[in-house]
């Protein structure tokens, strides 16, 4: 019920007005690019793409910000308030907070050098958020396989989409504490690129430091991150697990050899990740500013 011309008639200058601010946030940090993708996942695997991740808590309401996969980690907020408040300017109570995710997402990638899509449009914004699902359905870093595996199945994702998506980790950053076990105690890592890591990332105390999560292009949306698992150069535990030994092993094998592969199966998995749950119709709202309900 979502469809790619949604505003057409009721905001026509929507999508280029993300557009540009997208394009404005990634050439002043780039990795804005990275958060940007990121703040749609986490809100699409929890309620779907609703933009509950986007309400603050209140003295009466309990947001998804405090989940442990987000807490000091999901960034973003910032750039779409202020497209939020861009289109209230132009086209008032029209486009939901939940698009403007969805697209900024898309052009962050494009931004970044990687693929593009029709993103479907038409999602309204949920007057409820979930503290719960987000602490659950989120994979965690140091999930093994299977777990990503089960993780991405319960939202309908086969395990080809999972490690399509995961490509994502090709930019962006992430901070010690979801590292450090790995390259401290795991074999599966290249020894020096852990000596290296383990530079900005102490055994004890520097929590938030970061690192690429690609290693030689992290600010370019290819098929490196593929590359690097093979060398045995993933981040994260997780990271490494989808070229272990295991069933995705020939997956990484074949995004690592085949970027027009890899292009494909990623867009078409985040056109299928837009498409969770969204609220339509008379459902939800169209919220006037993205971190509280009308
Ligand atoms: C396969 C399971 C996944 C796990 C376990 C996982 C976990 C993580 C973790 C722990 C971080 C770093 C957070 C921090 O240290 O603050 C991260 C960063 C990131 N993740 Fe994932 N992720 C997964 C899949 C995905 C998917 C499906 C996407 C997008 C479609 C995605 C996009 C990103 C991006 C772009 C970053 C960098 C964000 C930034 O620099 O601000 N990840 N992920
Ligand atoms: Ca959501
Ligand atoms: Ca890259």
């Amino acid at each position: 019920q979502l469809s790619s011309t949604f505003y057409a008639k009721t905001c026509p200058s929507a999508l280029a007005l993300i557009k540009v601010s997208v394009v404005s946030a990634v050439a002043k940090e780039a990795r804005m690019g990275a958060s940007l993708l990121r703040l749609h996942f986490h809100d699409c695997f929890v309620q779907g793409c609703d933009a509950s991740i986007l309400l603050d808590d209140t003295s009466s309401f309990t947001g998804e910000k405090t989940a442990g996969p987000n807490a000091n980690s999901v960034r973003g907020f910032d750039v779409i308030d202020t497209i939020k408040s861009r289109l209230e300017s132009t086209c008032p109570g029209v486009v939901s907070c939940s698009d403007i995710v969805a697209v900024a997402a898309r052009d962050s990638v494009v931004a970044l050098g990687g693929p593009t899509w029709s993103v479907q449009l038409g999602r309204r914004d949920s007057t409820t958020a979930s503290l719960s699902g987000a602490n659950s359905n989120l994979p965690s870093p140091f999930s093994d396989l299977s777990a990503l595996i089960t993780a991405f199945s319960n939202k309908g994702f086969t395990a080809n989409e999972m490690v399509a998506l995961s490509g994502s980790h090709t930019i962006g950053k992430a901070q010690c504490s979801s590292f450090r076990t790995r390259i401290y105690n795991e074999t599966n890592i290249d020894s020096s690129f852990a000596k290296t890591l383990q530079g900005n990332c102490p055994s004890v105390g520097g929590d938030s430091n970061l690192s690429n999560l690609d290693t030689t292009t992290p600010n370019f949306f290819d098929n490196a991150y593929f590359k690097n698992l093979l060398s045995k150069k993933g981040l994260m535990h997780s990271d490494q697990q989808l070229f272990n030994g295991g069933s995705t092993d020939s997956i990484v094998t074949s995004y690592s050899n085949n970027l027009a592969t890899f292009r494909d199966d990623f867009a078409n998995a985040m056109i299928k990740m837009g498409n969770l749950s969204p609220l339509t119709g008379s459902n939800g709202q169209i919220r006037t500013n993205c971190r509280k309900v009308n």
